[in-house]
């Protein structure tokens, strides 16, 4: 049996992952963290991450980035592996993972689902055609509840497209204080926040009369979900390293 600690155990994810888990034979949740400890949970719940000296084998972690440096030296220090699924890290903290990994095993993905890593790999194909001639924008939709924005799926497309452009195109999160024409090499991003939308992103190659878009829809959050637990599964057991996505689904 994997055993699990769940970090924001108590989210709207974290939740997800708990439902999920109680219908696996092969996983059990053996503690949450969580600032909120008022919910009925099957297992026990701590307000602070350092307060857990419950053993496990891996940790799932659906929080807030704030929580993230707390999370990588708790997992350093007692060896445990993450699954690190919290978007918004700043640069900084993207180092602290980088670091951390070289001690214990970290997949960090921003994107959990199946859907979006096999467009990772399209758009990627699709770059390597169409770059010279057309211009590529990045929308994502979310719910009015998330807090970080662009999106970190709609910063791993745009990673993904940079990578097999040398690293070259620069990112635009913003043109409202801007008068000059787009320049050739730029990712440009746009955030719609509303509703309860789950997670669209459209990678959009605009050329001379025509455009070219790649669109995923997340209708649930259960697809995230899913993804974490397989991931989970995965991780147990590994040795330090960065681990991504690309090692648990292979197309
Ligand atoms: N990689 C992926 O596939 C996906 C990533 N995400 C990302 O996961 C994160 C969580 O998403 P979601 O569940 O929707 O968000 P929620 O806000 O619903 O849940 C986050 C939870 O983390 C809790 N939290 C806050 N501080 C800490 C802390 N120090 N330690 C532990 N828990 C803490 C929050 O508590 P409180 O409310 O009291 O602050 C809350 O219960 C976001 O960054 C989101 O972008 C989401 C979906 C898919
Ligand atoms: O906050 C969310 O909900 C989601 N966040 C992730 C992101 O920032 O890309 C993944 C997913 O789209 C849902």
């Amino acid at each position: 049996m994997i055993k699990i600690i769940m970090h924001g155990c108590n989210g709207k994810m974290g939740q997800v992952i708990s439902e999920i888990v109680r219908n696996d034979e092969e996983l059990t949740i053996v503690a949450g963290i969580d600032p909120y400890t008022m919910r009925e949970n099957e297992y026990p719940v701590f307000n602070d991450i350092n307060k857990c000296d419950i053993i496990a084998d891996v940790i799932i972690d659906f929080a807030t980035a704030t929580a993230v440096d707390k999370l990588l030296a708790y997992a350093k220090e007692r060896k445990i592996p993450v699954v690190l699924c919290t978007t918004g890290l700043s640069e900084e903290q993207l180092k602290t993972v980088e670091e951390t990994s070289k001690e214990v095993a970290i997949l960090k993905s921003a994107n959990m689902s199946v859907g979006v890593n096999l467009l990772f790999k399209l758009v990627q194909e699709a770059t390597k055609m169409l770059a010279k001639d057309y211009d590529i924008e990045i929308i994502d939709r979310h719910h009015n509840q998330k807090v970080d924005a662009p999106s970190g799926t709609a910063l791993a497309f745009a990673d993904k497209i940079n990578e097999v452009l040398d690293n070259e195109y620069e990112y635009v999160y913003d043109r409202s204080a801007e008068r000059k024409k787009r320049s050739k090499k730029e990712i440009g991003f746009s955030a719609v926040r509303g509703g309860s939308i789950v997670g669209d992103h459209d990678i959009i190659f605009a050329g001379l009369d025509e455009v070219i878009e790649f669109h995923h829809s997340a209708y649930s959050k259960a697809v995230f979900a899913k993804g974490a637990v397989t991931a989970a599964k995965f991780l147990a057991g590994k040795p330090a390293g960065r681990y991504d996505m690309s090692d648990v689904i292979k197309f």
